[in-house]
């Protein structure tokens, strides 16, 4: 595999390209210009010289990385201003949204002002739902620097924030121009959040490539190390997968986007009910997907075995499969959070569920009092601290 690639999302006049490279931020303005080039919307701000940027990113990152990417645009000429909110994913509200809307008020932002992003999921999802509402549309850009911002957030265009009973409650499906994956930025990155974004990686190996899963459990060592090839060849399979389900499904209306929210009807249950940031956005996506897999195998959909690669997967990556001890959810009001999930139709719970490793659909007609019994049977083997080892 070669040192950078570029995957295209190919969405008609939304279309855009994922670069991939590493330790390449020198190359960001001049990639930008390149995008907004072919885009007629954006070229002539380019020829004009009227090149104005807002860039978004979180505090831990305002000192990392960031001054590259502010480095790249001032040898090409460009003007910005740089906004920093708090990391962590308290800064997915609209409190922050609207502080975000008067700096841009202050500076007179206009529609060719260019708004990119610099940091994680949370920082993506926030400035994404500003630059799809500010003025109806501000030309974006991502540029992620998790692990999961790499593989997910940054990819497919679902900007948000959080409402307090429920994950990404507002939001828009808003496609950037561009997105400018610098794998050097994996560096820094903290183990704990390392580990969060391998979790939504196990997961397309699950929904859709069972090679992809095999892959994974035969290079676990190579992951945990962080070996820059396995990370290249995990990053561009994962971006590619999503590219190809949200290019047939872009506004999740088909149900087949869906299937990328394997785990998340539980998981965005226990964020929301543990108190956001808590639980990881992986982690808690790692639990879901155990929870999921597991009502799956009650509707006699797949064998145990099945559920218990994934655990074993999982664990083998550092990451949770049971809820923290001493967390003591109420299952009505799991329930009740659950029903606020952007599947549910009719007051009637959808999941997403696997059939084999590599497979999953969105079933609809599921008992609540099964889900109820998977909630607490689950619980119980957290409270033997068994780890579902069953
Ligand atoms: N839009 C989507 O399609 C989509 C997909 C998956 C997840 N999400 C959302 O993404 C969020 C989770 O994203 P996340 O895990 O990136 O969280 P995050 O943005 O909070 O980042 C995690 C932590 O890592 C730090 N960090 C990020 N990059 C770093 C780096 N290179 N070096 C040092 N520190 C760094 C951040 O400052 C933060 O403290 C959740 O809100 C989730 O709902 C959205
Ligand atoms: O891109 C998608 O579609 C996803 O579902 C990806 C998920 O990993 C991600 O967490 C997403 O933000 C969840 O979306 P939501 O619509 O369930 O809030
Ligand atoms: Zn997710």
């Amino acid at each position: 595999m070669s040192d950078s690639y570029d995957v295209n999302v190919a969405l008609g006049p939304r279309s855009y390209h994922i670069s991939v490279v590493s330790d390449q931020f020198d190359q960001f303005a001049e990639t930008l210009e390149t995008w907004m080039n072919n885009n007629p919307a954006f070229r002539n701000s380019v020829k004009e010289g009227n090149k104005t940027a807002f860039i978004v990113t979180d505090r831990n990152l305002s000192t990392l990385h960031t001054p590259k990417i502010e480095n790249s645009l001032k040898t090409k000429g460009w003007k910005w201003e740089t906004a920093v909110i708090e990391s962590g994913e308290k800064s997915k509200s609209l409190a922050v949204i609207s502080s975000l809307y008067d700096r841009l008020v202050e500076l007179k932002a206009d529609r060719q002002t260019v708004l990119i992003a610099v940091g994680g999921g949370v920082t993506g999802d926030a400035a994404g739902f500003v630059a799809a509402t500010y003025v109806r549309g501000l030309p974006f850009v991502q540029v992620p620097t998790s692990l999961l911002a790499h593989v997910d957030s940054s990819v497919g265009g679902k900007v948000g924030v959080n409402h307090p009973q429920a994950k990404n409650l507002i939001g828009a499906f808003y496609q950037p121009l561009g997105v400018f994956i610098d794998t050097s930025t994996l560096e820094t990155l903290p183990e704990r959040d390392y580990r969060s974004g391998l979790a939504e990686i196990v997961k397309y190996g699950v929904i859709l490539d069972s090679k992809f899963f095999q892959y994974l459990e035969q290079n676990i060592e190579a992951l945990n190390q962080r070996s820059p090839d396995a990370l290249r060849t995990v990053i561009a399979r994962s971006c590619e997968l999503k590219a190809e389900v949200v290019e047939q499904d872009e506004y999740e209306r088909t149900g087949l986007r869906a299937i990328l929210n394997y785990g998340h009807t539980f998981a965005h249950a226990f964020e929301a009910l543990c108190g956001y940031g808590e639980l990881m956005h992986g982690e808690a996506v790692s639990i879901g997907m155990v929870y999921a897999s597991y009502l799956a195998e009650k509707l006699n959909l797949i064998p145990h075995s099945d559920t218990k690669r994934q655990i074993e997967l999982l664990q083998a990556l550092g990451l949770p499969v049971s809820l923290p001890e001493g967390t003591c959810l109420e299952t009505d009001e799991i329930i009740d959070r659950m029903k606020l999930d952007k599947k549910t139709v009719g007051g009637k719970l959808r999941f997403v569920l696997p059939t084999c490793i590599g497979r999953v659909e969105v079933f609809k007609d599921i008992s609540e009092s099964l889900v109820r019994e998977v909630l607490e049977e689950l619980a119980q083997t957290k409270a033997r601290n068994d780890d579902f080892q069953i």
